[in-house]
């Protein structure tokens, strides 16, 4: 078990994902989609989309212990998607440092605002995340929401901070 007053999140590595990540992405998500937590996403698009995570990791070529990907969806606009921290690594300031540096890959980008679909309304508020309603998010809507199992039925809050 982790002792939290030892560690901060300064103690660990952040770095762009690599190919041997995947699977454990994979496990690191389908951990918390089996809690509800988040949508699950098969192998062959976590391949796809490789290049969009970063993730955390303890100590060089330890296993992973969070991830985040940065999805571009349209000419101003970039989705934060799959975050997680491992349970036992969580409320230590990691899920601010992954947004943090999303936010900062899509100013680099040039981009206007970062949205994100959640169940974590309090966490994103903390980080200055404001509530939208779906319709303007028009670009993500045909793009991926067309094919998410709930749809229409998007039980999820739309949030977004600008630029
Ligand atoms: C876009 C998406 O992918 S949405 C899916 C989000 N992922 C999940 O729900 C998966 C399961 N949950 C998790 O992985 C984590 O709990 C996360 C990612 C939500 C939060 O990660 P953590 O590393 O625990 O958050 P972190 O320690 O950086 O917290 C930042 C701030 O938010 C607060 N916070 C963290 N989690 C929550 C929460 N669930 N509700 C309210 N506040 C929260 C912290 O107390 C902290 O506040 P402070 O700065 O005032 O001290």
């Amino acid at each position: 078990m982790v002792n939290k007053e030892e560690i901060n999140s300064s103690n660990f590595i952040l770095r762009k994902a690599k190919i041997k990540d995947v699977k454990q992405i994979h496990a690191l998500l389908m951990e918390s989609a089996a809690r509800g937590k988040l949508l699950a996403r098969p192998l062959n698009q976590l391949y796809h989309h490789l290049r969009e995570f970063v993730v955390v990791e303890t100590e060089a070529d330890k296993p992973i212990i969070a991830c985040v990907a940065l999805s571009i969806t349209w000419s101003d606009s970039a989705e934060v998607r799959s975050l997680v921290v491992d349970e036992s690594y969580q409320k230590l300031g990691l899920g601010r440092k992954l947004v943090e540096h999303c936010i900062k890959e899509a100013k680099e980008f040039e981009l206007k605002r970062v949205f994100t679909l959640t169940y974590q309304v309090d966490f994103f508020n903390k980080l200055n995340f404001k509530e939208i309603t779906k319709d303007q998010l028009p670009q993500k809507i045909w793009a991926d929401c067309i094919h998410c199992p709930k749809f229409p039925e998007c039980d999820e809050t739309a949030m977004i901070f600008n630029l």
